[in-house]
């Protein structure tokens, strides 16, 4: 085992990275403020890991309630989160009882938003069951949920108290989920690590066979990139935003075609091959630099080209950004490959090229 430590102002907490965890319930209890915790996870997740996780905890004296959820990027709202109080509130759930997100992105998003706000503030802990939520979600306290008309646009930011990355669980991933966990890797490369890039353009086979030492590995890499960037910029003032690379035409995408169309990695790195191109055309990047990202999205199994929605509709839902200030789309953008910038607005000619290029699939039109 790993473990790794993300050190913020008022907290600090371990990653644990490795196989067998979930077996591994001592990691676990030493977290808990009182015997008390409330199991959020899926109707996927729940019948592969769920009975084993409380079988443990209740053999060690810990009184778990289940709240099992119904799957998917479409419920991430609202409807679905009260789901959850009402299940604590059922349950008489306690201030100190401890909310554990069982499941991938969607879980962990949701369930850290519901610890932030049951009781004004519950403990919370991150056990991610996707290579997604392994590399990305599960660390640094962003919590949220959709809005029909913006990804993520209600939530706070709220730190658990531990993270616990068991591999294993990987074994039963699909491979359309496991390439979605691989955009937010290559991500990393992309925006702080050009080694990192080569190593993933070397390795990408490997990780795609999910050969244990090669996904070990990429988990780990992007933890400590993760951890490092959120350590010193935990709210978003600054240098964390560059974790957003992708995400400004990703999560247009997600919105555009209604949650869950396209899965989040997807449709981030749809948006990587947009923000490379658009680097291109400020003269950062080459045409080389640009074919070499697409083709490491295309390696891992991920779409290169985005859906057509015009010009207009693009503006209209990447104006729901989180980085917008006084109007302004606040872009992440390539300097360099391994080098990511804020490019504070881009020329109106640009993004209207932009989104007539061959990186925009006219086939994927709205009607
Ligand atoms: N908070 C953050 O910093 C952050 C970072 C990146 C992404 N996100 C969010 O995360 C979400 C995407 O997360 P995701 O890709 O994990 O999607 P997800 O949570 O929807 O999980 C993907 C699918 O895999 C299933 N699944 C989960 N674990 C499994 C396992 N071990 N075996 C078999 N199936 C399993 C899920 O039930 C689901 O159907 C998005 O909502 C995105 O906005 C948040
Ligand atoms: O942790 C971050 O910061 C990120 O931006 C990670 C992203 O991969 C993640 O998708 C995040 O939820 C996007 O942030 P948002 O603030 O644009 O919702
Ligand atoms: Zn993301």
């Amino acid at each position: 085992m790993i473990t790794l430590d993300l050190t913020l102002p008022d907290t600090r907490y371990p990653i644990h990275i490795g196989h067998g965890l979930l077996d591994q319930v001592e990691l676990i209890l030493p977290h808990l403020p009182i015997p008390q915790v409330a199991i959020i996870t899926n109707e996927v997740v729940a019948p592969l890991y769920l009975q084993r996780l409380t079988q443990q905890l209740e053999q060690h004296g810990v009184r778990t309630i289940p709240v099992v959820l119904p799957d998917g990027e479409e419920h991430k709202n609202w409807q679905t989160l009260n789901l959850i109080f009402d299940a604590l509130l059922a349950a008489n759930a306690e201030r100190k009882t401890t909310l554990i997100a069982l499941g991938g992105g969607v879980i962990g998003d949701m369930t850290g938003f519901a610890a932030a706000c049951y009781q004004r503030g519950a403990p919370f802990i991150q056990i991610p069951t996707t290579l997604l939520a392994q590399v990305d979600s599960s660390v640094g306290g962003k919590t949220a949920i959709n809005h029909p008309l913006g990804k993520n646009m209600i939530g706070a930011f709220y730190q658990p108290r531990l993270v616990l990355a068991d591999m294993d669980l990987l074994a039963t991933l699909p491979e359309r989920e496991l390439s979605a966990g691989i955009a937010e890797i290559i991500k990393y490369g992309l925006l702080g690590d050009i080694d990192f890039l080569g190593w993933l353009e070397a390795n990408m086979d490997q990780l795609r066979a999910r050969d244990p030492a090669a996904l070990q590995y990429a988990v780990r890499r992007s933890c400590e990139m993760k951890a490092e960037i959120v350590g010193q910029d935990e709210k978003e003032q600054g240098v964390r935003a560059l974790l957003n690379l992708g995400h400004t035409f990703g999560h247009a995408i997600e919105a555009g075609l209604g949650y869950g169309q396209w899965l989040h990695g997807e449709a981030v790195g749809a948006g990587m091959v947009l923000a490379a191109a658009a680097s291109q055309a400020l003269g950062w990047l080459t045409e080389e630099d640009v074919a070499r990202v697409q083709a490491l999205i295309a390696a891992a199994g991920l779409p290169v080209r985005s859906p057509d929605f015009g010009a207009a509709e693009w503006l209209r839902h990447m104006g729901h950004d989180k980085k917008v200030e006084s109007g302004v789309i606040r872009f992440v953008l390539l300097k360099k490959l391994g080098q990511a910038v804020i490019q504070p607005g881009l020329p109106p000619p640009l993004l209207e090229s932009l989104f007539h290029s061959q990186h925009i699939d006219p086939t994927l039109a709205l009607q």
